[in-house]
């Protein structure tokens, strides 16, 4: 009988014979009672098996590691993995999360809980008028908290802290490489900004922000990085 064909390729076949799977004679060795399972010898089967599918890979894929270890060096904010977009001719890329903004009642109990009951590091209560909000950044090493208490009685975050007495998640900010043509493509793509112009936001940069009824119930800010 002719011998069972196989599509793997060289490679494939290697790696199936370093894992002890490569395609062979299926019949029981004749005349020898099967020996009952050792798992010390199962182990060593084991480890010698992963050594060598290792070799394989190794051999096959030379400097993968030190490949994949400069990829992720040399990774950018804006990572060109991400989508571009265009919006009057400019192009712009969305980059990383800057922070979660949390509407409080008492900035005063938000801030001691996260600095003495979570250890966080936190910064001093900074008013900013033109926002209507008194801000207490939490720094958190990959991003930040910003705790939001109403200042004056416009102040934007009212009618949440009215729906959400204990306080809650108010909304999330991401920062962008150009703020000026990410608003005029979101325009063109009818998501509603909530002011004409960008404005200046905590970190002295323009922000924006966008309707949460246009981005899946959730208020989304925009920043300049
Ligand atoms: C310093 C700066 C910085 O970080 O750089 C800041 O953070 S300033 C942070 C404060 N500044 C801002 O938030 C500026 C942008 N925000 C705004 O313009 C406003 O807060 C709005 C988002 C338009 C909401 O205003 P207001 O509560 O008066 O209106 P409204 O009650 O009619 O709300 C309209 C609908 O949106 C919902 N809604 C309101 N606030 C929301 C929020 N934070 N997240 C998700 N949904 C929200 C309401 O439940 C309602 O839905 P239903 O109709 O289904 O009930």
């Amino acid at each position: 009988m002719a011998p069972p064909t196989s599509h793997a390729s060289p490679t494939h076949l290697a790696l199936l014979a370093a894992c002890g799977s490569a395609p062979g004679p299926i019949a029981p060795p004749i005349g020898r009672a099967p020996l009952p399972p050792d798992p010390r010898r199962d182990f060593r089967g084991w480890i010698s098996k992963m050594a060598g599918l290792w070799k394989v890979v190794a051999a096959a894929a030379p400097g993968l590691l030190s490949r994949l270890l400069t990829q992720i060096s040399t990774a950018t904010p804006f990572s060109t993995s991400q989508l571009s977009h265009q919006g009057a001719g400019s192009v712009w890329n969305l980059g990383p999360l800057n922070h979660v903004a949390i509407a409080v009642p008492d900035l005063e109990k938000a801030k001691a809980f996260y600095k003495n009951v979570l250890g966080a590091q936190v910064s001093e209560a900074v008013p900013l008028p033109e926002h209507g909000v008194t801000v207490v950044f939490v720094n958190l090493g990959n991003t930040k908290m910003e705790l939001l208490q109403p200042l004056g009685p416009n102040s934007p975050i009212i009618g949440f802290l009215q729906k959400n007495k204990a306080g809650g998640i108010h909304h999330v900010c991401i920062e962008v490489d150009d703020i000026n043509a990410t608003m005029v493509d979101l325009k063109e793509k009818k998501i509603r900004t909530l002011s004409e112009k960008a404005t200046i936001g905590a970190h002295g940069k323009p922000v924006i922000f966008l309707h949460p009824k246009d981005c899946s119930g959730v208020l989304v800010e925009l920043e300049q990085a």
